[in-house]
Parts: C-alpha cells; sequence; structure tokens
C-alpha cells in the first residue's frame, strides 16, 4: 500500500477477440489454463484468492479486483498500484495459440486518487495511450483516446477504445442490448464502511468473512439470483463477484477513512429495474460523491462508452440521492 493510502479506483481492460474455429463460442478463452492465468497476473503484480465458474464464463476473485473469462471476451479490473496494461501481451499471446484475433480493446479509468503512486505505464493517461498504441495490434485501426468531461475532476473518466474493421468479419457478433455499468463511489458513510472490517479474527477466513459481509450489508439483496463468490481481506476490504447466468457483477470496497472508495459494476440490459439496483448500491454505502458510466456497443461494433447517460439510468441515480437526502445528512 501507498503510504498515503491504498488506491481505491481501478483500472479496467476489456478485449474481445474474433476467430473462424465455432468452437471458440463454446469454449474459447476458457480453454486457457490456470497456469497461464497466473502468468498474467504475475505481469500485472496481482493473484487469485478465489474462483467460480458456470456454463457462460469463469470469474476470478484477485487480490486486487477482479477479472472475467468468457469465450471470446475477457474483462479484468486492477486497483491499487498493479500494472494492468501489462496483461495485454500475455493475453494476446495465450489468445493467438487459440486461434484467436483481438477485434476490439476499451480501456477505462477514473481519477486515481494518488496519482503519483502509480508505475509506468499508469504514471499518466498519456503514458497509458502511448503504451496501449504500441501494444495492440495494428488490426485495431480505429482508435480514440479521450478524457470525458465532468462536473467532479476527482471523477474524469478516461477512455481508450480500439476496434477492428475487416469486410472478412464485417459484424464480429455483440449482444446490443447488454450494457455495462460501473458506479466509482468516493467518501463513504463511515458507519457503514465499518461493515467492512473484519470483526472476528478468529476462526474465519477470507471467504467466510466475505459471506458474512455480505449478508450484513444487504449486498446479496442487490440481485438475489446471483451466485456470489466474495472475499474479506485482513483487516479490512471486500471483494466479490456475482454469476447469474452470463452476466456477471462485481464489487470492491477500500473501507478506510481518508480515501474510502467503492466499486459496483455490472452487465445489465435495458429491461432490467436499474432504479432498484442504485437504490441498493447506494444504500449500502451512501458515498458522499459518485459517479455512474454505462457503455454498451454500436451497431457499427464501436464499443462506446458514455458518461452522458441513457435517460433511465440518470432519473435511477437521482431518485437514489432523493431518497438518501433525506437519511444522509453529511
Ligand atoms: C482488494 S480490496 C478492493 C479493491 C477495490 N478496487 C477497491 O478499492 O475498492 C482493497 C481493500 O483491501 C485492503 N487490503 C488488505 N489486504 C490487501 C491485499 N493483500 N491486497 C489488496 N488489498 C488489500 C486494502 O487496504 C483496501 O481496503
Amino acid at each position: 500500500m501507498d503510504v498515503s493510502g491504498f488506491e481505491g479506483f481501478e483500472k479496467r481492460l476489456e478485449l474481445h477477440f474474433f476467430g473462424d474455429d465455432p468452437e471458440i463460442f463454446t469454449l474459447g478463452l476458457r480453454k486457457i489454463d490456470f497456469e497461464s492465468i497466473q502468468q498474467v497476473l504475475e505481469a500485472v503484480q496481482c493473484t487469485v484468492v478465489s474462483a467460480v465458474g458456470n456454463s457462460y464464463f469463469d470469474a476470478y476473485v484477485l487480490s486486487e479486483s477482479s477479472l472475467f473469462v468468457y469465450p471470446t471476451k475477457i474483462i479484468i479490473k486492477t486497483c491499487g498500484t498493479t500494472q494492468l496494461l501489462k496483461s495485454i501481451h500475455h493475453m494476446l499471446h495465450f489468445a493467438h495459440h487459440l486461434g484467436l484475433t483481438l477485434c476490439s480493446c476499451l480501456y477505462t479509468r477514473g481519477s486515481f486518487i494518488f496519482p503519483k503512486s502509480q508505475p509506468f505505464p499508469h504514471t499518466s493517461f498519456k503514458d497509458e495511450v502511448t503504451y496501449l498504441e504500441d501494444t495492440i495490434p495494428s488490426n485495431l485501426c480505429h482508435r480514440k483516446a479521450s478524457i470525458m468531461p465532468s462536473k467532479s475532476s476527482s471523477h474524469s473518466w478516461h477512455v481508450f477504445t480500439a476496434n477492428h474493421y475487416s469486410v472478412s468479419h464485417p459484424h464480429i457478433p455483440y449482444d446490443n442490448d447488454i450494457f455495462t455499468m460501473e458506479i466509482c463511489m468516493t467518501e463513504l458513510d463511515p458507519i457503514l464502511a465499518r461493515k467492512f472490517f473484519r470483526r472476528n479474527r478468529d476462526g474465519t477466513t477470507g471467504d467466510s468473512a466475505g459471506k458474512e459481509m455480505t449478508e450484513l450489508t444487504g449486498i446479496n439483496e442487490i440481485n438475489p439470483n446471483a451466485v456470489i463468490c466474495d472475499y474479506a481481506f485482513e483487516p479490512c476490504g471486500y471483494s466479490m463477484n456475482g454469476m447469474d447466468g452470463e452476466r456477471y457483477s462485481t464489487i470492491h470496497v477500500t473501507p478506510e477513512d481518508g480515501f474510502s472508495y467503492a466499486s459496483f459494476e455490472c452487465a445489465g440490459s435495458f429491461n432490467d429495474d436499474i432504479v432498484h439496483m442504485l437504490m441498493k448500491v447506494v444504500q449500502i454505502f451512501r458515498p458522499g460523491t459518485m459517479s455512474i458510466s454505462t457503455t454498451w456497443n454500436e451497431c457499427n461494433n464501436e464499443i462506446s462508452p458514455e458518461k452522458c447517460l441513457k435517460p433511465e439510468v440518470v432519473a435511477a441515480a437521482e431518485a437514489a440521492k432523493v431518497e438518501e437526502g433525506g437519511k444522509n445528512d453529511r
């Protein structure tokens, strides 16, 4: 941990692949063995603390956040002083051996609380973009990098996208109904944040203490259908991955006062009850500041992260804040 505190804001990388073998849609990247996954994570400087899988994907809780492996997609999210972008080179190597080619890359992050503690290539957004430009293959020719405008300078969204387009694969299949929602929260209510400190040190494991926190805080009620894999760190900190069919969700909490942070991320559909979900998340953390981003695939196969939200998400966030306004005097 940095002398001043732990960097909660995650770096997030989403890579999509395509290939000619129909088997890639059933197993694909999930064929990468655990040793190779560990090799990728070694480059990033984090480890696996817990793992589960269902018939659609594998979910790993990491010492610093989470990894999701689908047949043609990988999402890796890491916090602290990890070097996330160093995973790309290794991932491309393993994917290549499975006959898979990268067709899109999305890298996002918020504003670091402790930017000066970040190692290369995360020393600045400029360095990150240069590193990405140099690492991703040239078939990803549509590239964009931007820091999206924000009312709060401490919650600026940094985005890099790169997409492939070819005549032979004009329509790489994406599910246009599914979007990703990420909520980043700082200045958590200190009383609620205390719930993410381990109480009984004796006889509990990271798994059992994690399960206790999931129930005590109501995280299990956000999506009651999700199978949850949770973990509590020592002396504090919490991570969970949820699996609901092919949809994932993930929560990470840094509860220490002075640099408290929590994030919630899920894959959702426009038919979901976003209001309910947002209300639940806000009630669990009562953050002083929060930002929400949604990302979805447009018909032209470009991954499009939006800080300007779909109206239903804006309405839900505002409803959640109004509801909490009366309860939280901060
Ligand atoms: C890994 S978790 C969740 C990360 C998530 N991105 C976040 O910041 O909310 C981070 C929390 O666990 C605590 N922690 C305790 N041991 C840790 C370890 N070995 N690695 C990472 N975090 C640890 C940190 O102090 C912090 O409160």
